[in-house]
């Protein structure tokens, strides 16, 4: 054996020296944080942005109809603040935020949000659209940061800072010129590429915008401070969101939101951070939908708090009936890997996996059943066992996802994988040496024919290995077996005495009536069977009953050497001795087959 480091890595001819460090350009230190060492204890208020920002970067945007499905999905679902859309951007935007109020399809407790650039035009137009509206907050914006500033506003700070405040005076006036008391009135400014502009600027701009609105008790105003485009790690997010918050006047009035979007493939890290730097608030989609890479995932962020034994707030509790309306709604799929809800999230594969998930249920329904012994009813006693479950941080059956997607069998499968489908399909609880032995049948399938085992075909193996008899000539099996059992009278002659066994047997074509005794059912079996001239010994046996009630049936699992080979066999039959005898059978067909 030689032992060596790896080869060093190369350089990549990338082009990365066009790019800058984000501290180099930005001061966003804060050597007195305090945001490390606290933890997240409640949800905060949840904004959802599927109408706008999911919808405006939608290949096709959303209909009326899917933005009513999605709007009514948002309500059931339990969200209590929903940006509806852009009511200035086009008829269809204005059309649809009319539509809610004029059916009354908003809850008295839901409160609507439009957003508007600050232009005199859009914002006259947004609020007109929002007459009636039971609650309803308009959300102003305008970037803040150099880039903005230089390249796309052509303004210098002043000019920037008056479009907001003088923006936040036209909402103002506009809102009580058309707005009558029916209407709960709410203000939110977003100071819009915030990641990117200097701190103290956009504490500046914010305060002015707060001399217009001037918050107080029962007038709070929402300050969003997006990460537009995210640029940074979160931990420099999370410093730049805690110095505001110590620094914005009014901090008691003040929702500080949180708007992340995905761009470095950490929104949901920042967000968290975010939180823990003193925010109150998040806006974000489901599955992560938003422009780009698509904003933070509100489901993986409630989720995450609902996997540490906090209430999100949002019932999650029909994830696949979610995902499917909004895929309809967006015509986009959520990628199987999606946390929480994409389709391979709860299945493991891999063999040391799938052993690891099989033990921690087995150990969690003992935990749950002392809990009922101890006489507490099923839902309580699921409560009272904390879930640790190996590779599932979360329990699939809370989010409406089934056990049996969990497991899947592919060539990377072990014995804990198979038996686990086996277990859940079938009610069959292999012993394990028969579990080695299937798996070994079922490694030689994949490594045949690739590809993943689906559960039916699994069971079609089996049946095929070890229940000919209950092979389905529709899936291309033949039943095979040079026995099969077609009778058995056992006669006991008493304490002590030795079992006599008659038997009816099929031996290939040839029906044959036989009788021989032994020490028990099984052994009288055996010697049965030895009068056919096959050499038999029994080495381990274990059975179970498969179902209760009048149809009730048991397995038997025996391991025989039959002629030398050491192999299993199962038999399943209303009768355990019946199942015993099947069980033989199928080893003693399995050494001659
Ligand atoms: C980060 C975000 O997601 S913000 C939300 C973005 N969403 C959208 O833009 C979707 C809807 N928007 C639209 O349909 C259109 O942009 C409209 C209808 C609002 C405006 O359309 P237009 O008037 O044609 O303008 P356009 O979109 O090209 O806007 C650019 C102009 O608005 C200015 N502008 C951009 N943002 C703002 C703002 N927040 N406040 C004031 N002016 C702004 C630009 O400087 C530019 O001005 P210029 O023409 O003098 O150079
Ligand atoms: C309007 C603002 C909040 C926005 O969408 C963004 O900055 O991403």
């Amino acid at each position: 054996m030689r032992t060596a480091l790896p080869a060093p890595q190369q350089p990549s001819g990338m082009p990365f020296s066009k790019y800058r460090p984000f501290r180099a350009t930005m001061d966003t230190d804060l050597p007195d944080r305090t945001w490390p060492s606290r933890h997240l204890t409640a949800a905060p208020r949840w904004l959802s942005t599927d109408l706008r920002d999911g919808n405006q970067s939608l290949i096709e945007p959303m209909d009326a109809a899917a933005k009513r499905t999605v709007f009514d999905l948002l309500v059931r679902i339990g969200f209590k603040e929903i940006e509806v859309g852009f009511p200035a951007a086009s008829q269809t935007d204005y059309d649809f935020v009319r539509s809610l109020i004029e059916d009354g399809a908003i809850p008295e407790d839901v409160t609507i949000s439009v957003l508007t650039q600050s232009r005199e035009d859009l914002i006259d137009r947004t609020i007109d659209s929002l007459v009636g509206a039971p609650r309803a907050t308009v959300h102003l914006y305008n970037a803040l940061s150099p880039l903005f500033r230089e390249v796309v506003f052509r303004m210098d700070r002043t000019q920037v800072r008056d479009l907001a405040a003088d923006g936040t005076r036209l909402v103002l006036a506009r809102a009580e010129k058309v707005l009558g008391d029916d209407t709960v009135f709410g203000y939110e400014y977003s100071p819009e590429i915030f990641v990117d502009t200097e701190r103290e600027f956009s504490l500046e701009v914010c305060s002015a915008v707060m001399d217009v609105w001037q918050p107080e008790a029962d007038r709070e105003i929402i300050l969003n401070l997006p990460a537009t485009v995210e640029r940074s790690t979160p931990n420099v997010y999370a410093d730049q969101i805690e110095w505001m918050s110590r620094h914005l006047p009014h901090r008691e009035h003040v929702c500080l939101s949180l708007h992340n979007h995905n761009d470095r493939g950490s929104g949901v890290a920042a967000t968290e951070l975010g939180l823990l730097a003193g925010a109150d608030r998040v806006e974000g989609c489901l599955f992560g939908h938003g422009e780009r890479t698509g904003n933070v995932d509100l489901v993986t962020l409630a989720l995450n708090l609902f996997s540490q034994g906090m209430d999100p707030m949002l019932d999650l509790s029909d994830l696949d009936e979610l995902r499917r309306v909004v895929e309809r709604a967006t015509q986009m799929d959520v990628p199987p890997r999606t946390p929480y809800s994409g389709e391979l999230v709860y299945t493991s594969f891999s063999g040391s996996h799938q052993d690891a998930i099989k033990k921690g249920f087995a150990a969690r329904a003992t935990a749950v059943e002392a809990q009922k012994a101890a006489g507490l009813d099923d839902v309580a006693a699921e409560l009272a066992v904390p879930w640790q479950m190996p590779y599932l941080p979360i329990d699939p059956h809370d989010v409406g996802r089934s056990y049996e997607a969990v497991v899947r069998v592919n060539s990377q499968s072990g014995k804990g994988g198979v038996s686990y489908l086996l277990r859940q399909a079938h009610n069959l609880d292999l012993p394990r040496r028969l579990q080695i032995e299937f798996s070994r049948i079922i490694q030689r399938h994949t490594d045949t024919y690739g590809g993943e085992v689906a559960a039916a075909t699994l069971w079609s193996i089996f049946t095929d290995e070890y229940l000919p008899a209950k092979a389905a000539p529709e899936a291309g099996l033949q039943r095979w077996g040079r026995f099969s059992l077609k009778g058995a009278t056992l006669t006991s002659a008493g304490d002590g005495e030795e079992s006599v066994l008659t038997v009816t047997l099929r031996d290939r074509e040839e029906k044959k009536l036989l009788t021989a005794s032994g020490s028990g059912p099984l052994d009288a079996f055996v010697a049965v069977l030895e009068t056919q001239g096959l050499s038999l010994r029994v080495l381990d046996y274990a059975e179970h009953a498969l179902s209760t009630g009048r149809d009730a049936r048991a397995a038997a699992y025996v391991e025989c050497e039959v002629g030398g080979q050491v192999l299993w066999g199962v038999g399943i039959d209303p009768s355990i001795t019946t199942a015993s005898f099947k069980a033989v059978i199928s080893a003693v067909n399995r050494a001659l087959r």
